[in-house]
Order: C-alpha cells, then sequence, then structure tokens
C-alpha cells in the first residue's frame, strides 16, 4: 500500500520542514518529501489549502476499559481518537479495576492490537488499586511495554512512596505523569474557588490544591532524576513553578487542555455539569498565563485529557455530577481556533506539542515525525474550514462537552495511521 499526498503545506517539527510540498508513503513508512514527487501510488491525496503534520498524539486519555465500558472502551475511544487526527494515545490506568499489573497491561494491548484503528499506549498506575499504600508492579509492567506511570485521578500523597516510585521510573528512562491534586485541600470542592463558586453557593477549588503538589512533585524530581511531567497543568502558579524549574535545568514538562486555554470559571453555565472537570476552569488571568505559557513553550505540550462520562451520570447535580469533559475531536479544532488562527503559537508550534513533544517525552521511536523513515502516520487538517461541533457526530461514546454549538475553524480532512486511512471527513474527498 502507498499514498502520495500532495500538495498539502508539510509541517514536520523534526526537520523543521514547514513547505507546501509532497508527502510519499509506502509500506507503512514515509518514504519522501518533496516537491512534485513523481512516483506512482495506489492512492493520491489532495491535501491543497491543508496543513500535512504527524498524526496527533495525545498523551492524556482515559479510554475506561476494562470496567466501565458503557462510558467508551478501547475501540470507541481509538475511533475518536481517529476522528480527531490523533494516530497515538495513551491510556490513563484509573480504570475498574485499576492498570496496576502486567497481565492488565496485557489486556489493553491486546485488544488494540486487535481491534484499535490507531496506536493505543497504556500507562501503569503507580500504586496498588490507586489506593496510595503499596507500589504496584512498576518493573513488571514496565517489561510489558508501558511507556510512563501515573496515578492519574489522583496524586500519590505519601511522598516516601512517591520518591520511591521516580526512583524506579529515573532507573528505567520513564516519564512519571503528574496529577496534581492535595487530597487534604480540596475540600470538597467542584468549580474553582471564586466570586462564581461564591454566588452560586457551591464549594470552591483553591490554586494551591494544585500548586503545593507541583512543587512537592518537582522537588522530587530533581532529588530522583526522574523526567516528571505535570498533567492537565490550570493555574498560573504552575506556569510560573514551571518556568523556575525549567531555568534550573530540570527535566521537568507540562501539559494545558484545550478546555483550560478556552473557557473560564465565568463560561460555567449554571448546572451545566459538561463544565465541571478537573482541575475546574479557573479565573482569566490564569488562563492567559497559560496561553503565554504555551507560547513561550514552558508548556511544551497539549493533551484533551479525554474523561468520558455517560448522559445519565452527569445529569446529576454540579455538586454530585463526575468530574470530566471529553476532549479528542474538539481539540485540533480548539487549538487552531484559540491559538493558531488567533496568531499565539505558530502552526509549526501545534505540531510540536500536538505530537512531536510527546513523542520525545513518551520516547516513541519513530514518531511524531515526517522525516524518511518514520512510521506513515499522517493527519491533514483543514486550517479554514469553519463548522459547529455537533455530538451527534462523535465517534467516542461520551457526549460530555461543553462545547456543542461552538463555532470553530479547523477540521480533521484524513487522518493515516501506519500508513492506511483510519479516517476520512465526509464531506470533502481528498482522493484523486
Ligand atoms: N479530569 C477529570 O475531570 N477526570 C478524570 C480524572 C483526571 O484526569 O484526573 C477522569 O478519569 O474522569
Ligand atoms: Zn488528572
Ligand atoms: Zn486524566
Amino acid at each position: 500500500m502507498s499514498i502520495l499526498i500532495r500538495n498539502g503545506r508539510v509541517i514536520d517539527p523534526d526537520t523543521k520542514l514547514d513547505e507546501i510540498c509532497d508527502l510519499q508513503l509506502e509500506e507503512g513508512r514515509i518514504t519522501a518529501c518533496g516537491k512534485n514527487i513523481e512516483a506512482e501510488a495506489d492512492v493520491i491525496l489532495d491535501a491543497t489549502g491543508c496543513y500535512v503534520m504527524p498524526g496527533l498524539i495525545d498523551m492524556h486519555v482515559h479510554l475506561r476499559d476494562p470496567g466501565q465500558t458503557w462510558k467508551e472502551d478501547v475501540v470507541s475511544g481509538a475511533r475518536a481518537a481517529a476522528r480527531g487526527g490523533f494516530t497515538t494515545v495513551l491510556a490513563m490506568p484509573n480504570t475498574k479495576p485499576v492498570i496496576d499489573s502486567p497481565d492488565r497491561v496485557d489486556y489493553v494491548k491486546v485488544k488494540a492490537d486487535y481491534s484499535a484503528p490507531i496506536h493505543v499506549l497504556q500507562a501503569g498506575a503507580i500504586t496498588k488499586g490507586q489506593k496510595g499504600e503499596v507500589l504496584a508492579d512498576i518493573e513488571g509492567m514496565i517489561a510489558h511495554g508501558i511507556p510512563a506511570i501515573s496515578e492519574d485521578g489522583k496524586s500519590v500523597m505519601n511522598a516516601g512512596l512517591y520518591k520511591k516510585a521516580m526512583e524506579l521510573a529515573a532507573r528505567h528512562g520513564i516519564p512519571v505523569l503528574a496529577h496534581c491534586e492535595d487530597a487534604n485541600l480540596v475540600n470538597g470542592g467542584c468549580v474553582n474557588e471564586d466570586e462564581n463558586s461564591r454566588s452560586a453557593g457551591l464549594p470552591g477549588i483553591i490554586n494551591a490544591v494544585e500548586d503545593v503538589i507541583i512543587a512537592r512533585d518537582i522537588l522530587l524530581a530533581e532529588e530522583t532524576g526522574a523526567h516528571l511531567h505535570l498533567c492537565h497543568c490550570s493555574t498560573k502558579g504552575s506556569m510560573d513553578i514551571l518556568r523556575e524549574a525549567k531555568k534550573r535545568g530540570m527535566d521537568v514538562s507540562g501539559e494545558v487542555c484545550p478546555h483550560h486555554f478556552t473557557l473560564t470559571s465565568g463560561d460555567i453555565i449554571p448546572g451545566d455539569t459538561n463544565y465541571k472537570m478537573n482541575p475546574p476552569l479557573r479565573t482569566a488571568e490564569d488562563r492567559e498565563a497559560l496561553r503565554q505559557g504555551l507560547k513561550e513553550d514552558v508548556f511544551e505540550v497539549i493533551s484533551t485529557d479525554h474523561a468520558p462520562h455517560s448522559a445519565e451520570e452527569k445529569t446529576a447535580t454540579m455538586r454530585k455530577a463526575p468530574f470530566g469533559i471529553v476532549g479528542l475531536e474538539t481539540a485540533a479544532a480548539l487549538t487552531l481556533t484559540e491559538l493558531v488562527d488567533t496568531g499565539i503559537l505558530t502552526p509549526m508550534q501545534m505540531a510540536e506539542k500536538m505530537s512531536y513533544h510527546p513523542a520525545r517525552i513518551l520516547h516513541l521511536e519513530g514518531r511524531g515525525s515526517l522525516a524518511p523513515g518514520s512510521e506513515a502516520d499522517v493527519v491533514i487538517i483543514d486550517p479554514d474550514k469553519e463548522y459547529e461541533i455537533d455530538t451527534r457526530y462523535f465517534e467516542s461514546k461520551g457526549k460530555n462537552t461543553p462545547f456543542a454549538g461552538k463555532k470553530v475553524k479547523g477540521r480533521i480532512m484524513a487522518t493515516i495511521c501506519g500508513g492506511k486511512i483510519v479516517y476520512q471527513d465526509k464531506e470533502r474527498n481528498l482522493v484523486q
């Protein structure tokens, strides 16, 4: 199988290429990139007016498999990812049961290998059952292929235990993905603590809930030499602390999710639980800091924290509904609309944060790159296509998004994974 993508704006952070040219894919690999490639191909795609980027990589998703497959499963999640332009996702281990052993890692791997259209990777939990008491079989899971460990959904509050996990991660050269939330400071909060929470009479979550654990984790990473990656950063403090740690030359990185760089707590429609996620939507000042941090590459990753829940679960009150919103099928459009179209990020920075940097942090050789020899994982995006987000077209089982009906600019036209077209837009056929 060979594919020739003609006349797109090829944007490759690895080779620093940003040029209108052709890209040739053969037998699952990228084989050539250049102007007017004359080779024969089984399929020719006309990418005129489109960005051609390395397939997007989301290093933070929840696929709910095993145990909560009414919300999502490996296959529906992977299809949603393909529709969103992603060719690799990393699933968090807060499933039921928790992915804390080699055989549970294998369960996801086998299911994904047989039936997912894209690459699905699995992170291993740090403690058994995510109870924060004893370490999980981290080395066993590393032997079975996990590219990272994470306790996402919570922080490991026992710093001594966490330090041991970091030592293991450092020894094996894998990153620790940190959900930063001080369990003792949350205080039952369900939205950001500010004038909006007070007028709505809802318990609030202060910024320090996140910031104190970020500071602690950075100190522990410095001590152990582990690569620390901060999940879903939402506060101005996260940006300040991360910037300062990087100045000291530390091996630490951070991600921001589209909802946190797009919305503030002031946008919450009272009672609409599709605005409830953890960490919560913060203030305009926090959002501004996140945007600035993305622009200045303090944050090198954009991830979705795709957190599907059923409509029924989300009909609960703001206090009781589960935290989390879906993100795979809206992330590229929100990044293009909110950050690229506004001049905050260049298209090259988008490709870095949504593909190249995640590949480097997770040590995914041959991914996040369009250099010849790389895996044939490619996304074709029309940056000018305008439309309204419509959850009826979502491949995800989760429709829980505050962005339904939002006007955006930028649409995935095709996703190619391992040299196969795994998603194509129905309106505009690129095949020539
Ligand atoms: N982000 C969320 O609001 N929810 C996540 C957990 C998490 O990412 O911490 C979930 O698993 O639902
Ligand atoms: Zn989290
Ligand atoms: Zn998460």
